[in-house]
């Protein structure tokens, strides 16, 4: 069974930051992640994971603007030297967090250019960080218009091109269901390709509780698949996180 992370941008926001890592431990998480935790110091961040002694599962590479600023430069022709200052605060911040995965985000870019410099950068990003564990997610164009990644098919061939072992899949099954209409013939093509799953109901991004996705099937196949990663429960709750944690398994 694989195990549940809190994603703490869009959990327990009732909460500061630094208390919300405790709350997740004791809702039942065993692990969190941060979209950008770079607002905060790392020292601080690290002290309240320790405390709560919940692993650090994921944070995505700057900037830190979750207030509808760019995602990201990784594929933007002639962001290059950006691109590769925003990776190196990510994998300091990882580094001091011992997060297992960087998400390193797309930004808003098309096109055959576009494609030749993300795989160019990640070509880069690689060999930078041997040990880091790196992660590519498809995201849908209606959540971010213009964002380059939004396709699985393309991902999973970015990431079979540059064959590098630390270079893995994020699948998301909310944006999988936004983009495919269809979950789990999307794992079905991917799954050998991902190393980190985020969960949100859809039609809404709140509880995976109900909706398009059968979950009890969704998570039956990410099961039985070999997958042993880490789920995060990547949603907008409908009301206050805790009342809405009736789907979280072994609580
Ligand atoms: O939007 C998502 O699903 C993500 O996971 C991104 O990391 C948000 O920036
Ligand atoms: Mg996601």
């Amino acid at each position: 069974m694989p195990r549940f992370a809190a994603n703490l941008t869009m959990l327990f926001t009732e909460l500061p930051m630094q208390d919300r890592f405790a709350a997740a431990a004791h809702a039942g998480f065993t692990g969190v992640e941060i979209l950008f935790p770079y607002d905060i110091a790392a020292k601080d961040l690290s002290r309240a994971a320790t405390a709560a002694g919940v692993e650090m599962v994921l944070l995505n590479t700057p900037p830190p603007n979750w207030a509808g600023g760019p995602r990201g430069f990784a594929a933007e022709p002639g962001r290059e030297e950006r691109f590769r200052h925003d990776f190196d605060r990510a994998l300091r911040f990882a580094q001091a967090l011992r997060a297992r995965h960087i998400h390193v985000m797309a930004g808003r870019a098309e096109g055959d250019a576009a494609r030749a410099v993300f795989v160019e950068n990640l070509r880069w990003a690689v060999q930078r960080a041997p040990h880091a564990s790196l992660t590519i997610e498809p995201i849908n164009r209606i959540d971010m218009p213009g964002y380059f990644l939004a396709d699985f098919d393309l991902a999973a061939a970015i990431i079979e091109e540059i064959g590098a072992p630390n270079l893995g899949l994020q699948f998301d099954a909310y944006h999988a269901q936004r983009i495919t209409g269809d979950v789990a013939g999307t794992w079905a093509r991917v799954a050998p390709h991902v190393r980190h799953v985020q969960i949100a109901g859809y039609p809404g991004r709140h509880e995976p509780v109900g909706g398009e996705i059968d979950w009890p099937a969704f998570f039956a196949m990410v099961d039985s698949s070999g997958y042993r990663g880490w789920i995060s429960a990547e949603y907008n709750p409908e009301g206050h996180t805790e009342a809405g944690l009736g789907w979280l398994p072994r609580r």
